[in-house]
């Protein structure tokens, strides 16, 4: 299946939420949906699951706009969590799972199954409310998992979670993925998404600023090229074709690099100087490349 958004705008009062937002999430793909504190992720989200309608725009799975029947088959982890406290973990699955319209004997096999994949299952007999934190979060993911979900939408999964949790969450999404599930989550941990993720999405100010996977976008970026050629004169490299910036580090050239640049014809000015004995090009980190977008 793929999600596609079409163009979502959404205000709340004055305040521009969303402004034309556009991108897809293809079959099998991990997606990374990053952006700061209050871009619109949330909003995003929340509209693709209906709960909230978008002023303009449109959602479509495989091409079909999300109504309720399609809103069904589709996991969602919401960012305000949303589990009934005092219910015990396994009825509340359970239910879930009946609701999603699995029967009696699908719901309690699923249930099962998702507990003891997400190292909850001796759990399941307690309130959601005795549970720390984290295994509320793995109950949360178990609920969107737990009616074999064709498309799976996951606000701020893995925040609060500990290293091992973290594992877990990763390696159930990438086997969602690897089924051929499309799977969107939002991300404060730049490392995890750069890590993780096929394509990544930022989003800043309601509007998506670049949309590709990891390698596309920090191609787009400036590189970072470190040289340390010990005869150079000073200046050498300044006025060079796609060197934004020069900064020395001892005996060091630091170069900022525009995207595209030719680093071979900078390789061969320095060895116009003398012996290079460091030749090292750098593309930025995705947290890197987060910054310089969302201040641009
Ligand atoms: N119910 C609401 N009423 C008014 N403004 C809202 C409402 N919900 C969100 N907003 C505003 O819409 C914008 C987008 O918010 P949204 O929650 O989608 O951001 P986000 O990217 O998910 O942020 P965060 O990373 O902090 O969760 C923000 O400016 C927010 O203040």
């Amino acid at each position: 299946m793929t999600l596609t958004i079409d163009n979502l705008s959404k205000r709340y009062g004055d305040k521009t939420a969303l402004d034309g937002v556009n991108f897809e999430v293809r079959p099998g793909e991990l997606f990374g949906f990053v952006g700061s504190n209050g871009a619109g992720k949330t909003t995003t989200m929340r509209i693709v699951l209906g709960v909230l309608a978008a002023d303009a725009g449109e959602v479509r799975i495989d091409g079909r706009p999300v109504d309720l029947d399609v809103r069904r088959t589709i996991g969602y982890m919401p960012e305000e969590r949303g589990l009934y406290p005092k219910m015990k973990v396994g009825k509340q699955l359970t239910y879930l799972a009946r609701l999603h319209g699995l029967s009696k004997s699908e719901a309690h096999d699923a249930v099962e199954r998702w507990t003891e994949r997400l190292g909850i299952a001796e759990r399941v007999g307690d309130t959601v409310d005795s549970l720390s934190l984290g295994n509320q979060q793995r109950v949360q993911l178990a609920a969107a998992l737990v009616h074999d979900p064709k498309v799976l939408v996951l606000d701020e999964p893995f925040s609060g979670l500990d290293p091992v949790a973290v594992d877990v969450m990763s390696e159930v999404l990438l086997q969602k993925a690897n089924d051929g599930v499309p799977v969107i989550f939002s991300s404060h941990q730049l490392d995890l998404v750069q890590r993780l993720c096929d394509r990544v999405g930022i989003i800043s100010a309601g509007r998506m600023r670049a949309v590709g996977t990891v390698d596309e976008l920090r191609s787009g970026g400036d590189a970072t090229l470190v040289v340390h050629a010990p005869q150079a004169p000073a200046g050498w490299a300044h006025g060079l074709p796609g060197v934004t910036h020069v900064e020395y580090d001892g005996d060091r050239t630091v170069l900022t690099l525009a995207p595209g640049t030719d680093d071979q014809q900078i390789l061969k000015a320095a060895l116009e100087t003398g012996p290079v004995h460091e030749f090292s090009l750098r593309q930025p980190s995705l947290t890197e490349l987060f910054r310089e977008v969302v201040a641009a």
